[in-house]
């Protein structure tokens, strides 16, 4: 069954069309690459999905509801989550209370948002740094903070925007087995944009190409990678 449903969505930005007439969909638990070059709008199309912009046009389908311009919060509450590419954790306060922070929108209990942050953080291999003041991490591990902080709002769906960038090879292995650890562990779907070619193409079951804003193909990543639009488009030939 679809989870996702995106249905000719649009949104501009006075004359400039971020996203085109966008169409596709997502099979529960499935894992879909986004990719395409800088500014062909794959973070406005994660802000339409996940409620920081109403699509100008078309609908956004989950789990069988409309969203469109349903806010953040309310989406999050049904089960649909993002990282940013920016990763901002609030500074001041531990790893554990960050991830707690997540837990809450799911429960109003203190002492369950802590269990459920010290599963997540174990699950993201940070449980040690747990007392650490956010602030204090370096980007690696940041990164996972921001992955334990979605999971731990109970997600069915996932969007992350671009978790492996500025990490080395090694801390970038990390994340794509969570990626897979994710998936193997069931039920929840995943759409990740990345501009790591390799990574890409080892996680996603299909791969969505952006380019100015409209789709420009849709399908596996051998499919993808034989796609000559895409290859003009993105990948050059060096892939
Ligand atoms: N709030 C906004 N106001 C005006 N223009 C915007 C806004 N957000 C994005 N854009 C423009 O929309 C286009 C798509 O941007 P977007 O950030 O979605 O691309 P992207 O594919 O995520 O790029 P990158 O890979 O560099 O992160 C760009 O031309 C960008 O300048």
């Amino acid at each position: 069954m679809a989870i996702l449903e995106i249905k000719h969505v649009s949104k501009f930005f006075g004359g400039l069309a971020a996203n085109s007439d966008v169409s596709f969909s997502m099979e529960e638990g499935m894992i879909m690459g986004l990719i395409g070059p800088n500014g062909a709008g794959k973070t406005t199309l994660f802000n339409c999905i996940t409620g920081y912009y109403p699509p100008s046009r078309g609908d956004v389908i989950f789990d069988g509801r409309k969203l469109n311009g349903m806010e953040p919060d309310k989406v999050c509450k049904l089960g649909m989550v993002r990282t940013w590419q920016k990763v901002r954790p609030l500074a001041k306060l531990s790893v554990l209370d960050n991830v707690m922070v997540g837990a809450l929108c799911r429960t109003g209990s203190l002492k369950v948002a802590r269990e459920i942050a010290h599963e997540q953080l174990k699950v993201v291999g940070l449980d040690n740094k747990s007392n650490f003041l956010a602030g204090g991490l370096p980007i690696g591990e940041r990164k996972k903070l921001e992955v334990a902080r979605v999971l731990a709002t109970q997600p069915k769906m996932l969007l992350l925007d671009e978790v492996m960038g500025g990490l080395n090879p090694a801390e970038s292995e990390e994340i794509i087995q969570l990626i897979l650890d994710i998936k193997e562990r069931g039920g929840i779907t995943q759409m990740v944009i990345e501009h790591d070619m390799k990574a890409i193409m080892r996680i996603s079951e299909r791969i969505v190409v952006l380019n100015s804003g409209e789709k420009l193909a849709e399908g596996t990543p051998e499919e993808i990678v034989n796609n000559q639009a895409v290859v003009e488009a993105y990948l050059g030939s060096e892939h």
